[in-house]
């Protein structure tokens, strides 16, 4: 299931791949749904001994993310739910979850499948986690995208042309 454009990835065997999920801890009925959209995910492709691993909030995804990738696992996916408030710290939030979250792929060439959720107000959280009946699903989303890719990064390393 995945939302508006996004591409249907093909579920496949990764059993043999190494998983780990970092997920922040703000707005839990939406993190619960981005978990279960991942957990779907995994499921989907096999993986059955995935590492989850808990942070305060978004803010903290980057740093854990990075011990995870520097410890071998092959793909990483970050899960968080950010709600625009009164002030700009939204945007430092994103920004900063988005920027370490690309550096840690880029420095450790580790996938990391970006579950970030931006949102406006609780509902666009609400519907881009899959929960109140809709189609969206990120946290299948980021799942499969850091599988699919983890899977091509192996078949490069492996000569694929
Ligand atoms: N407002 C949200 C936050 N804010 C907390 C930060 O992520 C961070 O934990 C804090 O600044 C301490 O370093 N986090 C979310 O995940 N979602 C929010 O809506
Ligand atoms: C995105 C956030 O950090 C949010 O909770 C901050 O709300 P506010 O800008 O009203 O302090």
């Amino acid at each position: 299931m995945s939302g508006a454009g996004a591409p249907d990835q093909t579920p496949f065997d990764a059993s043999g791949l190494r998983v780990a999920v970092v997920a922040a801890s703000w707005h839990t009925e939406v993190m619960d749904g981005l978990l279960a959209g991942t957990q779907r995910a995994l499921d989907a492709y096999q993986v059955e001994d995935a590492r989850i691993v808990r942070v305060p909030g978004t803010f903290e995804l980057p740093v854990v993310a990075l011990a995870l990738a520097r410890q071998g696992y092959d793909a990483v996916v970050a899960l968080g739910v950010v709600i625009r408030g009164g002030t700009p710290h939204f945007d430092f939030v994103c920004d900063a979850a988005t920027e370490g979250l690309t550096r840690v792929t880029l420095d450790t060439g580790v996938p990391v499948g970006f579950g970030v959720l931006t949102c406006d107000n609780d509902e666009q959280a609400l519907d881009r986690a899959g929960l109140a009946g809709s189609k969206e699903d990120k946290g299948w989303e980021a799942t499969t995208a850091a599988l699919a890719t983890a899977r091509t990064l192996a078949e490069l390393r492996a000569g694929a042309p």
